[in-house]
């Protein structure tokens, strides 16, 4: 594969509603699209949409290291060889697209392995990202297969996704929650702390009530409560019957997410913390600190480091799901592949989100009906 042609595009996103979380409130999302062109035609798509943040590089940083890289991709002087993937032999457990071996950062497939320093994978997560999905997206397709199937050979057809509900208020959160069930959703995501307990106890008892028992909640406090507040509110919400709680103390304080998840009224799910390299490595070495890992891949720096960690999580025992930044289409049609490439399905990916964008194009593969995104077959990344 040689690389003849590379093209980069600005991409800004205004939201509907600006979308309130603890840790900030989003009006618009502003980032790249990428575009690489291989000898014969073919077209590549990526997405480059930082979220500074949450530990990705600013927007500035990120064209510089986009042009850098694509500078670097038309330089190559010789085409890039992308080795056979070689299927698992049978009875090995899931099968890989990818395997393991390659996905170490070293051996990546792709000519951007330079820039693992120390902790997290590049200081450019999101620049990586997508050159990185652009490149993907190219190899799936002049291998005729999706993108979820370069990723694993065992990739689901199909992904559940959460319904992330903006409301602020009791009522308009009922409402939003009842127009998410009759749709199909069956988990739901609400937004918590960063306001008095007594308010989320109203608003998520609004949610339990509207919906019923059956409709899984989760909630997400973005790192924003102290352990003892997280403490008195898990406790309280936990009556509510939660699936999860996303970051419910700072990203760096794993201490607490240890001592809180010894008697948790819910499960604890780590996000945040995850664009801390050392904090990653904390939980992935400690049973019992968090037993599932929320997979940001535009944070992670692309899809195959997040693959790779999701692997490594599940031989320890931890299970993972994807969500989005608040990111385009494209990068949330390749995160949905990811999320069909996990080694596990249990838990709902975080990709329903393209309503709360103005310009989200008008009809694609990736919006949900019923709640779940089927992959499309074509090849690649399936989006134009
Ligand atoms: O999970 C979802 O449904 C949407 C993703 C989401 O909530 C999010 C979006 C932007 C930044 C942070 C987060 C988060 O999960 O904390
Ligand atoms: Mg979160």
């Amino acid at each position: 594969m040689r690389i003849t042609k590379t093209a980069l595009q600005t991409l800004r996103l205004e939201m509907v509603h600006p979308l309130k979380t603890a840790r900030g409130t989003y009006g618009a999302r502003e980032g790249f699209v990428v575009c690489v062109e291989d000898e014969e035609g073919r077209v590549g798509q990526g997405e480059a949409m930082p979220l500074e943040e949450f530990g990705t590089e600013s927007p500035d940083d990120c064209e510089r290291a986009l042009k850098e890289f694509l500078d670097h991709l038309e330089r190559l002087p010789s085409p890039i060889t992308p080795r056979p993937i070689t299927p698992r032999p049978p009875g090995e457990g899931r099968g890989e697209g990818i395997s393991d071996a390659r996905l170490d950062p070293r051996q990546l497939p792709l000519p951007l392995g330079e820039g693992w320093g120390e902790g997290l994978p590049t200081r450019t997560p999101a620049a990586r990202h997508g050159v990185e999905q652009a490149l993907l997206d190219l190899q799936a397709q002049r291998r005729n297969i999706p993108l979820s199937q370069l990723l694993s050979s065992e990739s689901r057809s199909e992904i559940h996704v959460n319904a992330l509900l903006g409301g602020q208020s009791p009522e308009a959160l009922a409402e939003e929650a009842r127009r998410a069930v009759a749709e199909g959703y069956e988990t739901l995501k609400l937004k918590v702390a960063g306001r008095p307990l007594s308010e989320d106890v109203a608003r998520l008892s609004a949610v339990r009530e509207a919906v019923g028992r059956t409709i899984r909640l989760r909630v997400d406090a973005n790192g924003a409560w102290t352990e003892e507040e997280a403490r008195a509110a898990l406790e309280t919400l936990g009556r509510y019957e939660l699936e999860l709680c996303e970051q419910p103390v700072a990203p760096e304080n794993h201490e607490a997410l240890s001592r809180l998840s010894k008697h948790p009224p819910c499960p604890l799910a780590a996000d945040e913390s995850l664009a801390l390299p050392h904090v990653t490595q904390h939980i992935l070495n400690h049973a019992g600190t968090v037993g599932i890992l929320v997979l940001k891949p535009m944070v992670l720096g692309g899809l195959l480091p997040t693959l790779a960690l999701a692997r490594e999580a599940a031989r320890r025992g931890l299970d993972a799901y994807v969500t989005s930044s608040l990111d385009g289409v494209i990068a949330r049609a390749g995160a949905a592949h990811l999320a069909a490439a996990l080694p596990s399905g249990r838990y709902a990916s975080g990709l329903g989100v393209g309503h709360l964008f103005k310009n989200e194009p008008g009809s694609h593969p990736f919006r949900p009906v019923r709640g779940r995104i089927q992959l499309p077959r074509t090849p690649g990344l399936g989006v134009n």
